[in-house]
């Protein structure tokens, strides 16, 4: 500050470009403490990277004898319930899998998600940020998140990776997410939820206020539309 005013007042041009520096910079800073940008915030498995194929795959390769259950016949969020219910011991196998080391790193990326999000990130007036839960057994889940981030949207987007386990205390204007149910402290999140659909959540009739995304080839940009109105 005390730079400009000393640099201002040398030159009577110099200090009309510099104001006008100065309010272009004001500006953009208002813009995005006022909420203006779009803030549109994105669910990383089921969304991004295709938690439930790496977990079948993986499960069938460690343990073939066992029964398992199909993308197709998938009901409800949680993996470990419904493998629960098909015999209970198999509860801890489920969780034995995404509880391994690679496993979240090696998660292959759902079609179309990676290029949706860096373009995303291209929109003038639009701040996007990837919020993920992180397992409890944080060993390796934390780490392989911020890795796969970096293997397949670089570097630069790590500044854009929140990890939290309750998505309610972020505000944003819209979350994709494929959870149905995005529960936390705050009984009224700012971001309006957008169910990403995904094998265990096809089959629920959701509220007529309810959006759902479909996929990534689904019309997300008139949702992004939508909300800058
Ligand atoms: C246990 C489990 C986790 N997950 C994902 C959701 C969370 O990531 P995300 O917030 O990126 O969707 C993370 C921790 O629960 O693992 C499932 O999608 N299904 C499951 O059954
Ligand atoms: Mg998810």
């Amino acid at each position: 500050m005390f730079l400009l005013s000393s640099a201002t007042r040398q030159s009577g041009r110099g200090e009309t470009s510099l104001r006008y520096m100065l309010h272009r910079i004001c500006l953009k800073m208002s813009s995005s403490a006022s909420g203006k940008a779009l803030r549109v915030l994105v669910d990383m498995d089921g969304v991004l990277a295709d938690f439930e194929g790496g977990f079948l795959r993986k499960y069938r390769s460690r343990y073939p004898e066992e029964p398992f259950i199909t993308l197709d016949d998938r009901r409800g969020f949680w993996v470990s319930t419904q493998y629960g219910r098909l015999r209970s011991d198999l509860c801890e196998k489920a969780t034995s899998i995404w509880e391994s080391k690679d496993f979240f790193i090696e998660l292959d990326p759902l079609p179309g998600g990676v290029e949706a999000i860096k373009e995303i990130a291209k929109m003038d007036n639009t701040d996007v940020f990837i919020c993920t839960s992180p397992i409890k057994h944080y060993k390796n889940c934390p780490y392989e998140k911020y890795a796969w981030v970096e293997k397949y949207l670089g570097h630069d987007f790590l500044e854009r990776v929140i990890l939290t386990r309750d998505k309610t205390l972020i505000t944003g204007d819209i979350l994709i997410d494929d959870k149905p149910d995005i529960l936390g402290v705050e009984p009224k999140p700012t971001w309006e939820h957008i169910l990403f659909t995904a094998c265990h959540n096809k089959h629920l009739s959701i509220s007529s206020s309810q959006r759902r995304l479909l996929s990534w080839n689904d019309d997300w940009r008139s949702i992004l539309t939508s909300k800058r109105q």
